[in-house]
């Protein structure tokens, strides 16, 4: 898709996704100063806030922004009910610079409102998919990042790897997309697939995810932010 970004926002909340960017996970803004010098932005999780919206306007931090809502029946917190209309509204707050929007969402054609704000508002959109029980075979993992592309900025997929081979099916759709220049964010949930983590950017992954905390993990697996980006920097440096 061909994504207008109208330039008017402030130059330093732009997420362009172009390079790797390592995303603070959090349901609680005040940890920005915490994540402000290894992370470079925050992934906040509307979905697990009090008030998100509010907490959103009142926000005074200097990491942009990437806005999830995430929805119950895609391993969050958020019931159907005005959760892609709140989402829709954080695009309007200066700071949130991306937003993501589950692929289920897009495709059953509900999101609409939220992808055109998103537009208007030069807002980037990362299309998601989740699986919380496997990894897919290798070439639905290429079908389902392709198809999340057409969407959005970042096609971004979760999966739980069970074995070393379900890593390794992750990390090569992650290279042949990002091969193809396709802009994809890749990770293994859970102990198996954890290392791709830190790995998966190498082949080309370009959002992680680490809560400030690891006792505020919002999936299994994560590395704390100092950690990941520790390793991430190291794997960088031996380029
Ligand atoms: O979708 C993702 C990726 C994630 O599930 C992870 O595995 O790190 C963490 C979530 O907070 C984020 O929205």
């Amino acid at each position: 898709m061909d994504v207008n970004r109208d330039g008017n926002r402030d130059e330093n909340r732009n997420l362009s996704f172009e390079t790797f960017t390592l995303a603070a996970s959090t349901a609680d803004l005040s940890e920005e100063p915490a994540a402000r010098g290894r992370a470079d932005c925050l992934e906040f999780r509307m979905d697990l806030a009090d008030a998100p919206l509010a907490a959103l306007e009142s926000y005074g931090g200097e990491l942009p922004i990437l806005a999830t809502n995430r929805a119950a029946w895609e391993g969050g917190e958020a019931d159907d009910e005005g959760r892609l209309e709140a989402l829709a509204e954080a695009t309007a707050v200066d700071a949130v610079g991306a937003v993501d929007v589950e692929l289920e969402s897009i495709l059953a054609g509900d999101a609409e409102d939220v992808l055109e704000a998103a537009r208007e508002r030069g807002v980037a959109v990362v299309a998601s998919a989740h699986d919380f029980e496997g990894t897919p075979p290798r070439s639905e993992l290429v079908r389902t990042l392709t198809e999340a592309g057409k969407y959005a900025d970042v096609a971004k997929l979760a999966v739980t790897a069970e074995t070393n081979a379900d890593a390794l099916a992750l990390l090569s759709a992650t290279e042949q997309l990002t091969a193809h220049g396709d802009s994809v964010a890749t990770m293994a949930m859970g102990e198996v697939g954890r290392h791709t983590r830190a790995v998966a950017p190498v082949y080309g992954s370009k959002i992680g995810y680490a809560p400030v905390d690891s006792e505020r993990a919002t999936a299994p697996g994560q590395y704390d932010l100092e950690t990941l980006s520790r390793l991430v920097s190291a794997l960088e440096s031996l380029d």
